[in-house]
């Protein structure tokens, strides 16, 4: 024995208000859908319009193809019956509707349905509908071929129907369909699309509905989507994180106002308005279905977009440099795996060196090698000190800079890059005479005393600029051993014991006071032969070149500090010492 499902429709409608519909203000939309879809089966030479009607109740009427009386029993009556799949049950192309239970979400709002139709040649019938699932069909009064559907408030679903709110979804879902649409006898369709405006007006809609002017208009084409529309770029940074949404048009229907997955993530910079006719929704008709087709389209849209910064950078390079400052941080995310964008920050995007703000490519041509710090601490170190030897350093601790500078080494055998370590220095750092050496030796003996238990190494070169006393460098490893014998210092005995033996693997180059030479001060320190005064200016200058190297102050560097200021005014300070 075969038997026929039954269907409890509160039950359905239920499933429908809260887990497929965002908010009952779609009943509209799918309202809208219906005639506009009725006025396409009618066939292409017919001037189609839709009216709407407010009041006591809601009437929206179409000159669209109408229905039979079988039609009305077999499609308004039968969840998930469509007229508009073809015999394989595949969506026709032409239409906006495809799934057959759009007129159910007007039972969101309304108790009571009546469709009075009309289908030419066919006498006209009236169709009632009730939330508690009854329906009836009665002959209908004469009319015209066409349909309307008139919705009966439900109590407390009033407001979704009123003048202001229809005027409201009828614009927002309806302005760009292809047809006349009127809201008590307003026209809300028929300015054209805002993507083809002149490039002012296309302005002003952005400030209207994106919130922002924007910084430029792309056009948008992509045939085999049977897309067309704009991406407007942000006039601000935005974080690249913020997934901000696109406006995408289904066949001139609104789909949404924050649809995702349209552009790839690098593309943050940019806000869409799009019309489709043939990327599919999902069944709440809220967001795009996420297949092939999607993927293909945005990586079209994706070209154009890239295309547009190619475009700028050969025709407008000061505006693309505007560009670039605004949204740089998105355009180096990208330049990480693409050539182009990379090729692009290479030559436009203006990086801090110790020259100051100046390309890669700039830099390239005056230096030859991309020699860059990989940390700001590390460059602020450096900067000075290789500039004065005129050596270029490029401050790679900006987020993504110094892998962008070891991608581009890596993409092209022609461009070398180099990390800058700080006792690489060193190198530069030009040794002393060997009588100058000499007789530097007691002075340096001294000095080292005063810094040993600070794990300081001290050493005498001639370095530019003259006018720095002394340099601290700290090599990575040394860097790691200062973190390492913290962390010591402050485990307990357990992690203690294992701690100094992990201290066995460790390197120990120590960090290194560099005192120049070249600088009066530093000779005339290393000439004393108060060698207490001597020590406490040592211990001075150890402190200097730590601030100046906005290196950490630890409680025993503070100590020194103190003490050795202190011993200095009470020698500067005339008078008997009590
Ligand atoms: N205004 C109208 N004029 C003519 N036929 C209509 C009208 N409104 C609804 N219909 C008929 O009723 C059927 C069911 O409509 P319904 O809105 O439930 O589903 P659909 O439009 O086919 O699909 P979807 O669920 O995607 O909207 C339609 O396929 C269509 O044949």
């Amino acid at each position: 024995m075969s038997n026929t499902f039954q269907v409890d429709l509160r039950g359905i409608v239920d499933l429908l208000s809260h887990h497929l519909y965002a908010s009952p203000r779609v009943y509209i939309r799918e309202l809208l859908q219906n005639s506009v879809d009725a006025i396409t089966a009618a066939g292409t030479d017919h001037a189609g319009r839709v009216e709407i009607i407010t009041g006591e109740m809601l009437r929206i009427s179409d000159n669209g193809i109408g229905l039979t009386e079988a039609q009305v029993h077999e499609l308004l009556a039968t969840i998930g019956r469509s007229s508009k799949r073809d015999e394989l049950g595949f969506a026709r192309h032409e239409f906006l509707g495809q799934f057959g239970i759009g007129l159910l979400s007007c039972f969101m709002v309304a108790d009571e349905i009546r469709v009075h139709t009309r289908h030419e040649g066919a006498p006209a019938v009236l169709w009632t509908g009730y939330s508690d699932g009854r329906y009836e069909v009665a002959p209908g009064a004469e009319r015209e071929p066409g349909t309307t559907v008139t919705l009966l408030p439900r109590r407390g679903a009033e407001h979704f129907l009123t003048g202001t709110t229809v005027t409201e979804l009828a614009t927002l879902y309806g302005s760009l369909l292809p047809v006349e649409v009127t809201v008590d006898g307003r026209p809300v369709t028929g300015r054209g699309l805002p993507w083809e405006f002149p490039p002012q007006a296309r302005a002003t809609y952005a400030e209207k509905t994106l919130g922002f002017r924007p910084f430029d208009v792309i056009e948008l084409n992509v045939p085999a989507a049977g897309l067309t529309g704009a991406a407007f770029v942000l006039p601000t940074p935005v974080n690249p994180a913020s997934r901000g949404g696109h406006r995408v048009y289904l066949k001139r229907m609104l789909l949404a106002e924050s649809v995702e997955g349209l552009l790839p993530e690098w593309a943050f910079f940019a806000r869409c308005v799009v019309d489709s006719s043939e990327l599919r929704p999902t069944a709440s008709r809220e967001s795009l279905y996420d297949d092939g087709q999607l993927a293909e389209t945005r990586d079209a849209i994706a070209d154009q977009i890239r295309g547009w910064l190619v475009r700028l950078s050969a025709t407008d390079p000061r505006r693309l440099g505007e560009f670039l400052r605004i949204h740089h941080l998105g355009v180096k995310a990208l330049a990480l795996h693409d050539d182009e964008m990379l090729r692009l920050v290479e030559q436009w995007y203006p990086m801090r060196t110790n020259m100051g703000e100046i390309t890669l490519a700039e830099f390239r041509e005056r230096f030859g090698v991309l020699r860059y710090a990989a940390t700001d601490d590390e460059f602020r170190q450096l900067a000075a000190v290789a500039a004065a030897q005129d050596v270029g350093l490029i401050n790679g601790g900006y987020v993504y800079d110094a892998d962008l500078i070891e991608r581009l080494a890596g993409t092209d055998p022609e461009i070398r890059a180099e990390r800058l370590d700080p006792t690489d220095l060193t190198t530069r750092f030009l040794p002393l005479d060997a009588e100058t050496e000499l007789s530097l030796r007691p002075f340096l003996s001294v000095a080292q005393r005063r810094l040993d238990r600070l794990g300081c190494e001290v050493v005498v070169r001639a370095f530019d600029p003259v006018t720095v006393p002394a340099l601290y460098l700290i090599s990575r490893a040394a860097a790691f051993r200062d973190e390492f014998t913290a962390s010591r210092d402050q485990a307990d005995d357990l992690w203690g014991g294992v701690l100094d033996a992990l201290s066995q693997t460790v390197p120990t180059d120590r960090p290194q006071l560099v005192l120049n030479h070249r600088n009066p001060l530093v000779r005339r320190v290393a000439a004393l032969a108060d060698t207490e005064l001597a020590g406490l200016a040592v211990e001075s200058l150890y402190g200097q070149a730590l601030m100046l190297g906005h290196h950490p102050i630890r409680p025993s560097d503070a100590a020194l500090l103190t003490t050795s200021l202190l011993g200095l005014l009470d020698r500067a300070v005339p008078g008997e010492a009590s």
